[in-house]
């Protein structure tokens, strides 16, 4: 049996990296993909859903610039077109990773799902079943994970984030089945291709982890760009004959719509399942997420869980982070860990929402709790921005949450256009730990919305 001195599961955000890691330094690393190479962010997350909302963006730019004097005639969209571009881009990230790969002498990667015979051995089941076994001294699990699809609909015809990416036609009715980041970030970009696009949310509280004005305000932006939105959509059943039928209770009252095609997006599980953990004696959560210390260590110290799969974060940049704790924790003389990280994420509607940290309603929840807190607020609507108004496009505010004794930042929610790059400034402070004072007195760049900052700095107010 070969034997290394790493062996990765998955080829995702942190595995990547950390494979060229420990070949860079000389040792022997074993890399195992059961799918595409570069896991969920490059296949069918990050990358190709970004580039939809950038397709649907210049959609939605020429059919509705008539109020900044521009008018356009007969704009089509061609989703075959689209999709040809982002599967190029993808194609060229798997050429960069494999260039990657066959350039480090010290790497093997199989293709195959791997799983464990014991706590240092791993079976490669491949396709043409000619299954390996390999060694190795340290084992790193990098699996993400995937949609749950309920059983109520698992026997009619859905689509998932992977699905969804692959039509060559723009559905038209697309029926949304929950209002998360996937349900949003595709009911804006398939209305703006041309699909009539109802979602439904089975909570009462459209966007719950979001302050009530930021969810309120998005579901507005949403409803303007003509998606219908039932939130308390309970008893949701659906029927498939030649189109999706769908019943729902709101209010007690029955509710039935039809459509052409159905996306589930109720949330994803962890690719753990088939790992045969319990040969290796890993320990996982009642959801099936691995179990992990401060530096992504298992309940066996030789074997590390990081990514989607250890439920610390759900997003690229905490998979790649988790990369980071690691290699440091292994190779480094910077000793970070999983505390150490600043919770952060953004949605990519047009225009985006950006959150770090706290939010207004965590805010007031946590002054309940401790009576000697005091955490005030600087608030600005984006109309009172002057490159929002020079844009045309003034949806959206910017909250930042300063705790009022320490001067320190404890979060920010950031909705309107450019959101998702503006926050960044907040977040850098955050990590700097120092007073909210440092942004209020730069000197930032006009016209810009991150001029605003220091402005919407100077007066705060008290949380009421
Ligand atoms: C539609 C969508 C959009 C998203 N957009 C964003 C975004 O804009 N920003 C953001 O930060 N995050 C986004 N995410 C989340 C992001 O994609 C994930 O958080 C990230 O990819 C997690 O990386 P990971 O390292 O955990 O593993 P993954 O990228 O999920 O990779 C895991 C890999 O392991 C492989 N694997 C699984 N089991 C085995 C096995 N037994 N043997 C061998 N290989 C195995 C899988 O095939 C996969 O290739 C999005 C996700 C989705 C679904
Ligand atoms: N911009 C980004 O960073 C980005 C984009 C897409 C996905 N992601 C990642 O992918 C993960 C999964 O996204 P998601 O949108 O599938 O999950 P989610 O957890 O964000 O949202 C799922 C929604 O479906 C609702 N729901 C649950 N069961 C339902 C049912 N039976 N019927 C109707 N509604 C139901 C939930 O209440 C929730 O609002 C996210 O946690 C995120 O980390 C990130």
């Amino acid at each position: 049996m070969k034997t290394y001195d790493a062996i990765i599961i998955g080829t995702g955000q942190a595995g990547v990296p950390l494979a060229t890691k420990f070949a860079n330094e000389g040792k022997k690393v074993a890399i195992i993909e059961k799918n595409k190479i570069g896991g969920t962010c490059v296949n069918n997350g990050c990358t190709p859903t970004k580039t939809y909302v950038a397709s649907a963006r210049r959609a939605f730019v020429a059919k509705n610039s008539k109020d900044l004097g521009i008018e356009t005639k007969d704009v089509k969209v061609n989703l075959k077109k689209i999709k040809e571009r982002k599967d190029e881009i993808i194609a060229n990230t798997h050429i960069g990773i494999k260039k990657l790969f066959s350039g480090l002498e010290n790497l093997d990667f199989y293709q195959g799902e791997g799983s464990f015979l014991s706590e240092n051995s791993i079976e490669i089941k491949t396709e043409n079943g000619k299954n390996k076994k390999i060694e190795g001294k340290q084992i790193f699990i990098n699996v993400g994970g995937k949609t749950i699809i309920p059983k109520e609909y698992q026997k009619i015809d859905y689509l998932t984030n992977t699905s969804i990416l692959e039509l060559e036609e723009v559905p038209k009715h697309l029926i949304i089945l929950g209002a998360g980041y996937i349900g949003l970030e595709f009911s804006q970009v398939f209305a703006r291709f041309g699909s009539k696009v109802t979602v439904l949310q089975q909570n009462e509280r459209f966007l719950k982890k979001e302050d009530k004005d930021v969810a309120d305000e998005i579901k507005k932006v949403l409803e303007k760009e003509s998606i219908t939105i039932h939130t308390n959509a309970q008893n949701i059943k659906v029927v498939q004959k030649e189109k999706i039928n769908i019943s729902f209770e709101k209010d007690g009252k029955e509710q039935k719509i039809k459509g052409s095609h159905i996306l589930i997006s109720v949330g994803r599980k962890p690719n753990t399942k088939n790992l045969n953990l319990e040969k290796a004696g890993v320990k996982t959560d009642e959801r099936g997420y691995i179990k992990v210390n401060q530096h992504f260590q298992t309940n066996k110290k030789h074997i590390f869980a990081l990514g989607d799969c250890n439920g610390k974060g759900a997003f690229t940049h905490t998979a790649y982070n988790d990369f980071e704790i690691v290699r440091d924790f292994i190779f480094g003389k910077q000793k970070r860990k999983l505390a150490d990280r600043i919770q952060c994420y953004a949605m990519f509607i047009d225009p985006p929402l950006s959150r770090v940290g706290i939010n207004e309603e965590q805010a007031k929840q946590q002054m309940k709790e401790d009576k000697d807190l005091k955490i005030v607020q600087a608030f600005r609507p984006m109309k009172y921005v002057a490159r929002a108004k020079e844009k045309g496009e003034t949806d959206g505010m910017m909250k930042i949450l300063i705790n009022e004794k320490t001067q320190k930042i404890l979060g920010a929610t950031f909705l309107g256009i450019s959101a998702d790059e503006t926050i960044h400034g907040v977040i850098d402070i955050m990590y700097a730990n120092k007073s909210y004072k440092t942004i209020r007195d730069a000197v930032h760049i006009h016209p810009t919305v991150s001029e605003l900052i220091p402005t919407m700095l100077e007066n705060l107010k008290e949380l009421k």
